[in-house]
């Protein structure tokens, strides 16, 4: 009797940008305790997996010839660890398509590994759910698990434990992308060395941009966009202060280091403007490329007959 090999399976995944995030002390694991809110934008990548003799990676898109292909990829440490706590053997192909920057402080890698549990539960027909998929998400990474929920959320804990946060409308969003990345630890250790040498000022309340987000209202959201990590991102990338610069000049309302940086994220008042602000900030000659984006959508999620793009 022949076997049946089932069929290819696309997810497509989330890149983040945080719109508040507070650093707290180092932790005796070695992790800053955080207070985040993420929000997922429609910057994606797309990952397929199909049946294979072993596990292969393969990467094409954004930064493609700078993500490893071996078990440091986060993909294949997420096929790995569902393969073991499901008794099975990770043999699959996994293709990534890459629109979200590598180190680019918007968490591409996390979003890959999301949409491999997400992939690898389809093609397994495994019957794991939302909250179980969520805690091997932690295990690989404390941003993964907002991957796989999308949307706006508050992060706290390492940024792994969620709790989701209402916010109305789209916000419009400009994305400047770095000629080279940085590397997250290097940044949570430079924000560190900063703190030892002084005292740097530290974000405050969250409460006033959940207020903003619940209202919908870009205008009142922008001056509230905080983030710990970018005085340390500054520290190491300085003509980071030129883009950020270059944006606000452009008609933005503000602009922020995403994450650990080095991209820059832009708010717009509305999607005319974010055109306008990416097209003026792509002549400006401060960043590598420009994306134009919008916030929130969904975490990763089967792209029904596995249509595979590059955003
Ligand atoms: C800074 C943030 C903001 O959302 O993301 P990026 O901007 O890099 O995408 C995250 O905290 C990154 O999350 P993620 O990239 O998943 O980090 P992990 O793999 O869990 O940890 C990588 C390293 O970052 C540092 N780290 C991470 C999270 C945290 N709460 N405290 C830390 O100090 C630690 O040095 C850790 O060894
Ligand atoms: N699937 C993946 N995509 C991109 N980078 C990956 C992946 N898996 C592992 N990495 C490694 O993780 C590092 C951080 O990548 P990424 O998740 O894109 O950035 P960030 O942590 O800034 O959001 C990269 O430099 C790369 O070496």
């Amino acid at each position: 009797m022949l076997a049946v090999v089932p069929p290819p399976v696309t997810v497509r995944a989330p890149a983040k940008v945080n719109l508040h995030l507070a650093v707290g002390d180092v932790r005796p694991d070695g992790f800053h305790e955080l207070v985040t809110v993420f929000q997922a934008l429609s910057l994606t990548d797309d990952v397929v997996v199909a049946p294979a003799d072993t596990l292969a990676v393969t990467v094409r898109g954004e930064g493609a010839s700078s993500v490893p292909l071996d078990h440091r990829n986060l993909v294949w440490q997420a096929a790995e660890l569902l393969a073991a706590e499901t008794g099975r053997e990770a043999a699959v192909a996994i293709s990534l398509a890459k629109g979200i920057p590598v180190a680019g402080g918007m968490a591409g890698g996390s979003a890959d590994a999301a949409a491999t549990l997400v992939a690898l539960c389809a093609l397994w027909r495994l019957e794991l759910s939302r909250d179980e998929l969520g805690v091997l998400a932690a295990r690989l990474g404390s941003d993964v698990p907002f991957a796989l929920h999308g949307g706006t959320a508050m992060g706290t804990g390492r940024g792994e434990q969620l709790l989701p946060v209402l916010a109305r409308n789209t916000f419009h969003w400009v994305l400047a992308l770095a000629p080279e990345g940085l590397s997250t630890p290097a940044v949570y250790g430079e924000l560190d060395r900063l703190r030892a040498g002084g005292d740097p000022p530290r974000v405050g309340d969250v409460q006033p941009l959940m207020h903003a987000l619940t209202a919908g209202d870009p205008i009142a959201l922008a001056p509230l966009l905080a983030n710990d990590l970018q005085a340390a991102a500054l520290s190491l990338r300085p003509a980071l202060r030129r883009t950020l610069r270059a944006g606000t000049t452009a008609g933005a309302l503000a602009g922020i280091v995403s994450g650990s940086g080095p991209t820059c994220a832009f708010l717009c008042a509305d999607a005319d403007a974010a055109v306008r602000v990416g097209a003026e900030l792509a002549g400006a000659g401060v960043c590598r490329t420009v994306r134009v984006a919008s916030g929130p959508t969904p975490g990763a999620r089967v792209v029904p007959g596995g249509v595979e793009t590059t955003s």
